[in-house]
Order: structure tokens, then C-alpha cells, then sequence
């Protein structure tokens, strides 16, 4: 097919540019800013809209940038590299925005006006304290291609924190690593914020055996950086912690804990801790701010009792349950409903109710029952199983 010409109208969800073609067809281009004029290759035509890829930038927008990562052509890591982070943000707050306004449900049109600026990271790089790798041919580390469930070595990620960088460029070399690595297909690193030093949790294909313990064992050994190994399967329980030594392995267990001193810090910091395996947002100090900003927009108040939907092991419950009357918290996940428990405990509150349900669920049972709330925080995976 011959490049097209085209004028890139919006940038929409997915990151891609919105232009039309010369035949009037919608084309959504890869890396593309919002005015560009580029020149385009298309790569595949569906019933009602093509897909295209940039052969030319013709005008550029004066927030483009050249991408900082060496990855960043083939990795599908990141969708805004091609932008200085302030803009990347922009973009973020313009994509919810015409979410928001082209939505089938009227109160969420009605919504668009409340929306509010994305607040950008206070570090743009080596922010994230959990990366998920796919293990090449039993030996190599990677994303994913852009789009695409091909993988793609890299050794290095910008938005990593250092040590999971660390482990993530000397991993490779060792070969017991490689011994584990043929029996698995995905490796999470995540890094325990207390010691700083990286968990690895290898998703195995079968029941880790002896060797594969010894092996574990023997890589922790020979990368300081790494404290312990976990692992995950269908077929099994989470298994571990395996480290250095037996010694070691008995002064860990398999929970993650974080604390934070909140905006009004008259209280005691807020204590948290999470699963290995569970979900924890990926920007520790982003989530300070997003906890501050929940408890903000909540007015929370001591007499008030709130409902916090997806609430995973508290993030949110737990601070609007030290200032509110009660907080009920809906999660589907066990480990994650275990750790809001262990949480609530923690930070000395006895005003919880955490309910283990799918949330479609227990908010028809909650509205059979006819139970009301003064406030409601929803914060959904990027898709919500319907449980
Ligand atoms: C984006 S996380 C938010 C967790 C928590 N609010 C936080 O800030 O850490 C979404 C959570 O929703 C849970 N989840 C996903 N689908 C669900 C469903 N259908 N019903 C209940 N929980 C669900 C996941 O297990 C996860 O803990």
C-alpha cells in the first residue's frame, strides 16, 4: 500500500494517534502527537478503522523528544517516550477526558467537568518497584513488542528501580539462573522496600523440585542483590522464600511492608503491608500522593461510613478508616483480603468490614440490603474480571 499523508486529530486510549485517511477511514497511528503532520504506513485494515506506523514525520509537535530508553523502537514498555514528561501527562488527562465524554452512561459525561489534571510522577525514571519479564528460550529476559505478545530482550528499563535493573542485566549470566529459567515463562521482580535489595518470583511450569531450590538457593548466592526466590504456578502454591542461606530464609516471609507519613501528620505513619504476588501500586512515592489525594476528595469525616470498591489489601481503606466512622472494603482477591486484615490490625482499627466477593457481586447484595454510603471510592484493574 502506498504512504499516506495524514493530520493526527487526538491522541485516544491505547496511546494511539486518531487521523483520517484520504478515503475518510479512521487510522490509529503508533507514536504519533496530537497536530502532527506525518507521513504513514498502513499496516493492517480492519472493517472500521486501519492501523498505521510513522514512515516520516513531516511537522512535528514542539513536545516531541527523542526516546530516551535505546529500547524504546521495539519494547512495548512505554507509550509516551516519544514526549517530555509534562505533555505525557497532558496526554493522559485528554484521553480520560474524551473517555469520559464519547461514554454510553450519562453520569459519566456528566462527570467530565469534575475531572482533574494528572499529576505527574515526582521521578519521570526508576520509579517502578515491580517489573513483570518474559524469559526468552529459558535463558534470556524481555517485554513485549509493542502491540504484540512477541517478546524482546532488553537488560535495562528506564522506569525501573536500580536494583531490579541490577538483577535484571547480571541474572542472565548465571546459569543455575538458566537452570530455572528452562521451566519457566515469566519472571516478576520486586523490590522490598524496607532491605532495598529485589524478591524474584519465577512462574513455573511444574512443582519446583529439590534442584530447583538448590538452584535458587545458589543464585541468591551469587547476586547480593537479590534477597530471596518465590515460586508461582497453576498447578501449586506459592513456594518460598528461598535465599542465601536457611538462616536467612527463616527471617523472611512472604509479605511486603511500606509505611508513609500522610499530609495531616498528627497521626502515627500509616503501616502497610502486602502479599508477594498481590497487587501494590508500582510508584511508591506516587502512591503517597494518590492516598493524600483520596482522603482529600473523600472529605472524609469521623462520622461517615465509606465503601471502597477494589480496595485490594487497604491502600485506601485503611487511612479513610483512621478518620472516618466505618469502612467497608470489597476485594476478589484471598492473599489481598488477607493482608487488609493484617493491615486494619496493624494500624489499631477495629472500624473494617473486608468482604472477599467479586465487586459486581457484593454491590447488588449491598443494594438488595439497601445499605447507603457517604462516600464510595472505586479504583478497577485496567480490565475488571466480572468475577
Ligand atoms: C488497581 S488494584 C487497586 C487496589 C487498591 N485500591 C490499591 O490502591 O492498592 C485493583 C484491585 O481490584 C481487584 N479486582 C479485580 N477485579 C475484581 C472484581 N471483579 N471484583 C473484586 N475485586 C477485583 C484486584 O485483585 C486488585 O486488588
Amino acid at each position: 500500500m502506498k504512504p499516506e499523508k495524514v493530520t493526527i486529530k487526538k491522541i485516544v486510549n491505547g496511546g494511539y494517534g486518531l487521523a483520517h485517511l484520504s478515503s475518510g477511514k479512521i487510522v490509529l497511528v503508533e507514536r504519533a502527537l496530537p497536530g502532527e503532520k506525518l507521513s504513514i504506513d498502513i499496516d493492517q485494515v480492519k472493517k472500521t478503522h486501519c492501523h498505521g506506523s510513522i514512515r516520516e514525520i513531516l511537522v512535528p509537535h514542539d513536545s516531541r523528544c527523542l526516546p530516551p530508553c535505546p529500547f524504546h523502537d521495539s519494547c512495548g514498555g512505554c507509550d509516551f517516550q516519544h514526549c517530555k514528561p509534562q505533555f505525557q501527562a497532558q496526554l493522559k488527562t485528554t484521553i480520560i477526558a474524551d473517555l469520559l465524554s464519547r461514554n454510553n452512561e450519562p453520569s459519566l459525561r456528566q462527570a467530565l467537568p469534575l475531572l482533574q489534571k494528572t499529576i505527574p510522577s515526582p521521578r519521570t525514571f526508576g520509579y517502578r518497584q515491580r517489573i513483570r519479564l518474559q524469559i526468552i528460550n529459558g535463558e534470556k529476559l524481555g517485554f513485549r513488542r509493542f502491540r504484540s505478545h512477541v517478546p524482546v530482550e532488553i537488560n535495562r528499563c528506564l522506569l525501573a528501580a536500580e536494583p531490579l535493573n541490577h538483577v535484571l542485566e547480571n541474572l542472565p549470566e548465571l546459569s543455575h539462573f538458566r537452570s530455572l529459567a528452562e521451566h519457566s515463562s515469566e519472571l516478576e521482580l520486586q523490590l522490598n522496600p524496607d532491605s532495598r535489595k529485589v524478591v524474584a518470583i519465577f512462574r513455573f511450569s511444574r512443582k519446583p523440585r529439590p534442584t530447583d531450590i538448590n538452584n535458587a538457593r545458589t543464585v541468591c548466592t551469587q547476586l547480593d542483590a537479590l534477597e530471596c526466590i518465590f515460586f508461582s504456578g497453576d498447578q501449586f502454591q506459592l513456594t518460598g522464600p528461598f535465599a542465601t542461606d536457611r538462616n536467612q530464609e527463616t527471617l523472611l516471609d512472604n509479605t511486603l511492608h511500606i509505611s508513609y507519613n500522610l499530609n495531616d501528620n498528627s497521626r502515627k505513619p500509616l503501616k502497610l503491608q502486602w502479599e508477594i504476588g498481590g497487587f501494590f501500586q508500582v510508584n511508591p512515592e506516587q502512591n503517597k500522593t494518590l492516598i493524600n489525594l483520596v482522603l482529600h476528595f473523600s472529605k472524609a469525616n469521623p462520622d461517615d461510613t465509606v465503601l471502597d470498591l477494589f480496595c485490594g489489601m487497604g491502600n485506601f481503606s485503611i487511612p479513610l478508616g483512621q478518620r472516618t466512622k466505618e469502612i467497608t472494603g470489597i476485594e476478589g482477591q484471598g492473599s489481598a483480603i488477607r493482608s487488609a486484615g493484617a493491615n486494619s490490625r496493624n494500624n489499631g482499627l477495629t472500624n473494617t468490614v473486608f468482604v472477599k466477593k467479586p465487586v459486581h457481586e457484593a454491590c447488588r447484595q449491598l443494594a438488595k440490603e439497601g445499605q447507603q454510603f457517604d462516600c464510595v471510592v472505586v479504583d478497577p484493574p485496567r480490565r475488571a474480571s466480572r468475577g
